[in-house]
C-alpha cells in the first residue's frame, strides 16, 4: 500500500539504517537542512524518509541517484548547530519509495516494505546463534570492533527473540560489510536469506582477514627472511674479503716461490708447505706457525750476493787508512785475500784474530769488509751455550726460530757478507748441547754449502760466507783450533798508542762530536799522560774513550761560553777534564823484598805484572795456595817447592830448617783468576828468597816455566808481557833462552826500554833476581 502523502527524504551518504535501530545523523547539506526545518517537520510531522545514495562521493544527487529502498524514521531530537545540525532517528519501517520530486529539498511517497513470513523457525534460530558464534568469533580477530558489541547485540536480540525481521535488522546494522551489502540486506524481505547474506558476509569477511593476517605473516617473514639474508650476504661478503685477502696472500707467497731463486728442495718444501696452509683455519696457532715459516724461508736472500771483488791495493790503502801498525797482521790478510783472489772460492782455513781487547780486532774486520765490497754482520758468540742458538730450534716448538747464523744472513740479505765471529774463545756448552761442534760444521767448507737450519730443514749455501773470527785467548777446542787460521794481534806499546791516539782516535773523536780541529788540540805530553795515568791496558779502547770524555768536556765549555774559541790540552790540563790519575805508573814495589817477586803474566786483557809473595810458618813442611790459582799454576808452585827442597842444600839450607815450616803462597788480586804454567821461575825465586831470607830485586820482573830438575821451558805471549813490564817501569826482564827468537817481533823502542836477560836454568834466574851482596 503507497502513502500519497509525501514525506521529506534525506539522503544519506555512507550509512544504511534498518529499522528498529536509533541512529544519530549528521546533517550537513543544505537540501537536506531544508528538508529539515524548512518544512517544519519538526513540528508538524515528525517523520521522515532515509535513503542510502548510490554514490557516495556526490554531494548533490537527483533523483535516479538515489536508492529505491529506505527507511521510514522518527526523528527523537534535533541538535540544530550553526552551518549544520544532528539528529537522532529511529528507524520504523522499510519502505519503498515512490513518485520523488526534487525541488527544493526532496520528497517521496512511500509504501512500508514487509519481510515475508518465517516458514523453518528453528532452521533461522540455529542460524541466528551461529552468526552470533561467527560474530564472536570476529570480533576476537577483528581488532578494531570492540568485543563488547556482543553483549549489545544479545541484548537487543533478547528484547525480541522470536521476531526474525526485527533479530536480522539487528545483526545487520551491527554487521561490518559494504554499503552495496547493507543496501541488499535492506531490500531483502526474507529474513532467511537475509541471515544467509549476514552469514556469508562474516565469512568471507574472515576469510578475508584470514589471508590478510597469513599474509602479514609472510610479509613480516618475507621482512625477517630478507633482513636475515641482508645479514648473512654482508657477513659471507666480510668472509670474502677475509678469504680473498687470504687468497692474496697466498697469491704473493706463491709468486714468490716462483720468482725467488730457491733452491729444488727449498721450492719443493715451500711449495708443500703452502699447500697445507692453504688447507688449515688460517686463525689457528698452525697456520700462523707455516705462515712463519714461508716467511722466513722466502725472506732468505737466495741467489744473491755482493759484487765482490779482492784488489789487494785497495784493501792495503783501506786497512792502512784506519788502523796504525799492525804490519805482520795486515800483511797476513793480504796474503789471505791474494789467495782468494785466486781461487775465488774461500777453502782455506778461516781467519782468527786473537788478541786483548781494543786492539783493533773488529774494527780490522770491518776493514776487510769494505775493501772487499763486502756487507758486514756480527755474531756474537759470546755466553753462547744452547747449540739451538746457532743451528736453530725446530719448528714444531713454539716460538722457535732459525738460528743466529740464519738469521744474520736474512737481515743482511746477501750470501756472501763477511762474518765476524766474535768471542770465539767465550762461547760456553752444557746439556743443550755443545755450540762449537755446531760451530765447526758451519766453518767446514766441506760441509758447509749445505748447511742445515732445524727451523729452516732446507740445505742451505754458506760456502760464500768470508767468517773471520775474533778472540781474546787461545781457550779454544782443539777441533776449532786446527780448523783456524790464527793471527795473533798483542798489544800496544807506549808510542804506537800516542801515534793511534795522534792520528785516528783524536781525529775520530773530533769528527764525532763535530768539533773544529782548532777548536781542540791535545799535545803528545797529554796524551802519554793519559796512556799512563787514566788507561791500563793493551789496546787502546779505554784510550779512545777518555779522549771522548776529553772532548765532550771540552765542547761543553766552548758551546756554554762563546769567547771560548779554542781550548788546547796539555800534561798540565788534562786533570780539570778527567780528574785525578786512575793508576800508578812506576814500580809495583818500592823497596827490594823478601819473599815477593816480580811475575809476568799473559791473560785475556794483555800482558800483566803479577806479585807473588810468600809466608812461612810452624806446620809440616806442606804449600798452601791462594789467589784463585788455576790447577795448573798450583801443579806449578807444588813443583817448584818439591825442585826447592831438592836444592835446599844448595841454599845452605838444612833439612831441619824447613822440615816443619808451611808455606802460604799468594798471588793478588785475589779475585782475578789465574793459571798457566809461566809463572813457575817466579814462584820458585819467591820460595828460595822466602827460606834464604834474601830479598828479591824489585826491578826484575820474570816469566818461565819450571821443571822438576830446574829446567827453564819457553813461554807465550812474550811481546805482551814484555809491553807490561815496560808500562810497569821494570827494568831487567828474565826471560826462557828459547823464547830469544820471538824478540824479533818486539818492537826496538821495548828493547831498547828493558834490559832482556834471557836463561836456561833455575840457577841463572835465581843469580840474576836475588840480591846477593856477592852479585852487588
Ligand atoms: N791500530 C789501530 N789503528 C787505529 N785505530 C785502532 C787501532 N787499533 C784499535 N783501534 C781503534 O780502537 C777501538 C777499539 O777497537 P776494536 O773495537 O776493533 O777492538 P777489538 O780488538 O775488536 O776488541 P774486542 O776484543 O773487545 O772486541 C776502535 O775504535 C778501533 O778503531
Amino acid at each position: 500500500m503507497t502513502n500519497k502523502e509525501k514525506l521529506p527524504l534525506i539522503a544519506l551518504k555512507d550509512m544504511v539504517i534498518f529499522p528498529g535501530m536509533v541512529a544519530p545523523i549528521f546533517v550537513g547539506r543544505t537540501k537536506s537542512l531544508k528538508a529539515l526545518f524548512d518544512t517544519k517537520i519538526i513540528d508538524n510531522n515528525r517523520y521522515i524518509l532515509l535513503v542510502l545514495q548510490k554514490q557516495q562521493d556526490q554531494d548533490t544527487p537527483d533523483i535516479q541517484d538515489l536508492h529505491s529502498t529506505g527507511v521510514i524514521a522518527k526523528i527523537i531530537q534535533t541538535v540544530r548547530l550553526q552551518n549544520n545540525a544532528k539528529i537522532l532517528v529511529e528507524a520504523i519501517h522499510k519502505v519503498s519509495l515512490h513518485n520523488i520530486t526534487n525541488k527544493e529539498i526532496f520528497e517521496a511517497e512511500y509504501s512500508i516494505l514487509h519481510d515475508e513470513e518465517v516458514i523453518d523457525v528453528e532452521a533461522l534460530k540455529a542460524s541466528t546463534s551461529n552468526v552470533i558464534e561467527l560474530f564472536t568469533k570476529y570480533t576476537k580477530t577483528h581488532k578494531k570492533i570492540n568485543p563488547e558489541i556482543i553483549e549489545t547485540i544479545a541484548a537487543e536480540i533478547a528484547k525480541n527473540p522470536t521476531d526474525f525481521s526485527y533479530v536480522t535488522n539487528v545483526l545487520a546494522s551491527y554487521l561490518t560489510a559494504p554499503l552495496l551489502i547493507k543496501q541488499t540486506l535492506l531490500e531483502e524481505t526474507k529474513p532467511q536469506s537475509r541471515i544467509k547474506t549476514i552469514i556469508d558476509t562474516l565469512t568471507s569477511s574472515m576469510a578475508q582477514m584470514d589471508a590478510e593476517q597469513a599474509l602479514q605473516l609472510r610479509v613480516k617473514k618475507q621482512i625477517e627472511k630478507t633482513q636475515r639474508d641482508y645479514y648473512l650476504h654482508e657477513q659471507m661478503k666480510a668472509i670474502q674479503k677475509e678469504l680473498e685477502h687470504d687468497k692474496s696472500d697466498f697469491s704473493d707467497i706463491e709468486k714468490k716461490i716462483k720468482t725467488l731463486k730457491l733452491s729444488k728442495e727449498a721450492k719443493e718444501k715451500a711449495e708443500a708447505e703452502l699447500k697445507k696452509l692453504k688447507l688449515m683455519n688460517q686463525m689457528s696457532g698452525e697456520s700462523s706457525v707455516v705462515r712463519n715459516y714461508l716467511d722466513t724461508l722466502l725472506a732468505m736472500p737466495w741467489g744473491k750476493f755482493d759484487n765482490s771483488k779482492t784488489d789487494i791495493n785497495k784493501t792495503r790503502e783501506i786497512l792502512d787508512r784506519d788502523h796504525f801498525g799492525l804490519e805482520k797482521v795486515k800483511e797476513r790478510v793480504i796474503e789471505y785475500l791474494a789467495v782468494l783472489q785466486r781461487s775465488k772460492k774461500i777453502k782455506g782455513p778461516i781467519l782468527c784474530l786473537i788478541g786483548p781487547p781494543g786492539v783493533g780486532k773488529t774494527s780490522l774486520v770491518k776493514s776487510i769488509a769494505e775493501a772487499m765490497g763486502r756487507k758486514y754482520t756480527k755474531f756474537a758468540l759470546g755466553g753462547i751455550r744452547d747449540e739451538s742458538e746457532i743451528r736453530g730450534h725446530r719448528k714444531t716448538y713454539l716460538g722457535s726460530m732459525p738460528g743466529k747464523i740464519i738469521n744474520l744472513i736474512k737481515k743482511v740479505k746477501t750470501n756472501n757478507p763477511v762474518m765476524l765471529l766474535d768471542e770465539i774463545d767465550k762461547m760456553g756448552s752444557d746439556f743443550r748441547g755443545d755450540p762449537a761442534s755446531a760451530l765447526l760444521e758451519v766453518l767446514d767448507p766441506e760441509q758447509n754449502s749445505n748447511f742445515v737450519d732445524h727451523y729452516l730443514e732446507v740445505e742451505y749455501d754458506l760456502s760464500e760466507i768470508m767468517f773471520i773470527a775474533t778472540a781474546n785467548s787461545y781457550n779454544l777446542p782443539r777441533a776449532l783450533l786446527d780448523r783456524m787460521e790464527i793471527i795473533n794481534i798483542s798489544g800496544y806499546v807506549e808510542e804506537e798508542k800516542l801515534q793511534i791516539a795522534k792520528n785516528y782516535l783524536i781525529p775520530k773523536q773530533l769528527e764525532m762530536h763535530k768539533i773544529k780541529k782548532n777548536e781542540l788540540t791535545i799535545d803528545d805530553g797529554a796524551i802519554l799522560e793519559l796512556i799512563r795515568y787514566y788507561t791500563k791496558e793493551s789496546g787502546v779502547r779505554s784510550l779512545e774513550r777518555e779522549i771522548g770524555s776529553v772532548t765532550r768536556k771540552v765542547l761543553q765549555r766552548i758551546l756554554s761560553n762563546k769567547k771560548i774559541k779554542s781550548i788546547p790540552i796539555s800534561s798540565a790540563n788534562l786533570a780539570e777534564y778527567l780528574g785525578v790519575k786512575k793508576y800508578d805508573f812506576g814500580l809495583a814495589e818500592k823497596e827490594d823484598q823478601i819473599g815477593s817477586t816480580t811475575g809476568l803474566a799473559y791473560t785475556e786483557v794483555g800482558g800483566e805484572l803479577l806479585t807473588i809473595e810468600a809466608l812461612s810458618f810452624p806446620g809440616k813442611g806442606d804449600i798452601k795456595t791462594t789467589g784463585k790459582l788455576g790447577d795448573v799454576m798450583k801443579e806449578s808452585a807444588q813443583a817448584a817447592y818439591s825442585c826447592f827442597r831438592s836444592r835446599a842444600n844448595s841454599f845452605g839450607l838444612k833439612y831441619e830448617d824447613y822440615k816443619d815450616l808451611d808455606i802460604h803462597l799468594h798471588v793478588p788480586a785475589g779475585a782475578i783468576p789465574k793459571d798457566g804454567p809461566s809463572a813457575g821461575c817466579a814462584i820458585f825465586t819467591t820460595i828460595v828468597s822466602l827460606m834464604t831470607k834474601v830479598p828479591v830485586n824489585r826491578t826484575v820482573a820474570m816469566t818461565g816455566e819450571i821443571t822438576l830438575r830446574g829446567t827453564v821451558l819457553p813461554i807465550g805471549g812474550l811481546k805482551e808481557k814484555l809491553l807490561a813490564a815496560s808500562r810497569g817501569g821494570i827494568q831487567t826482564v828474565i826471560i826462557p833462552k828459547d823464547n830469544v827468537k820471538d824478540l824479533e817481533d818486539i818492537p826496538p823502542n821495548i828493547k831498547k826500554s828493558l834490559e832482556i836477560l834471557s836463561v836456561s836454568t833455575i840457577d841463572e834466574v835465581l843469580k840474576l833476581a836475588l840480591v846477593n851482596k856477592k852479585n852487588n
